[in-house]
């Protein structure tokens, strides 16, 4: 039976060889929710992400996902029980090509299920279609960042942790990545995102957290926080552009 709590995290202090970044950080994700990780440069959104799938020092706390406890687990062992990420970056295999990509991303799933999972994610995606035998490396930025948001989606997360997923996208394929991350909490996935686009983020998540020098600085509704006139000074300048996809 679904968990109504995807996550809890209690008094988590995570960072770097023997530095915690973020400190003494809690919250409870309801299942199918959509939180905006919101913060400025270096206030320990990416850690705080990378920490939930295990990559980086753990100094304290707890991390249950529906109702187990996690924080033990190696990174496969967290994508095995359900939990992915989108790292910030280009892709891992800028030498092999598309396809072969998405042959990597579904390693871990018995073969019967592989060739599936990569039928849905280029059904959700088609540029990887039209793009299937071109080197990863050769692709775009965005290109490379949605190749490596499906190979994370082949293995079908019930928690999907995102870092940046729209950095370096046109405000097009920005709008399809929104709509894209609209559709899977609609299967009742749980997102967490870090995005430098506060406000298209915003606009599809349930919640918002800011993080200020690593610690938490405020915590409501999105929409709540997009009007909150100190979020508005620091964060929303400019209002990004969100149009309909169609690339
Ligand atoms: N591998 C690492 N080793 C040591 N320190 C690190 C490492 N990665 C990040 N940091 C430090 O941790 C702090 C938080 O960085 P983090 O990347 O989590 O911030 P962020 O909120 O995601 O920032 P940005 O929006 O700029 O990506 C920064 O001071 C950064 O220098």
């Amino acid at each position: 039976m679904a968990s109504d709590i995807a996550l809890e995290i209690s008094d988590w202090s995570v960072g770097y060889l023997d530095h915690p970044i973020v400190r003494d950080f809690s919250a409870v994700f309801p299942t199918g929710s959509v939180t905006s990780l919101i913060g400025g440069n270096g206030a320990g959104k990416s850690t705080l992400l990378k920490s939930i799938f295990g990559l980086n020092k753990h100094f304290s706390g707890k991390l249950t996902f529906e109702g187990k406890s996690v924080e033990g687990l190696s990174p496969a062992a967290r994508l095995k029980t359900g939990i992915g990420i989108v790292p910030q970056g280009r892709c891992n295999f800028p030498q092999m090509t598309v396809h072969e990509n998405l042959e990597m991303g579904a390693y871990l799933l018995p073969r019967t299920r592989a060739s599936a999972a990569i039928e849905s994610v280029t059904e959700l995606f088609p540029m990887l279609r039209r793009k299937w035998r071109q080197l990863a490396g050769n692709l775009s930025g965005g290109e490379q960042q949605i190749l490596e948001t499906a190979m994370v989606l082949e293995n079908s997360p019930r928690l999907l942790l995102l870092d940046e997923p729209s950095l370096g996208l046109s405000p097009r394929m920005q709008s399809e990545v929104f709509e894209t991350v609209n559709s899977i909490r609609g299967k009742g996935v749980t997102v967490i995102m870090a995005e430098q686009n506060v406000f298209g983020s915003l606009m599809i998540s349930d919640r918002a957290i800011v993080l200020e020098l690593g610690r938490k600085f405020a915590d409501g509704p999105a929409r709540d926080v997009m009007h909150d006139p100190r979020i508005k000074a620091a964060f929303l300048g400019g209002e990004p552009v969100v149009e309909t996809a169609d690339i």
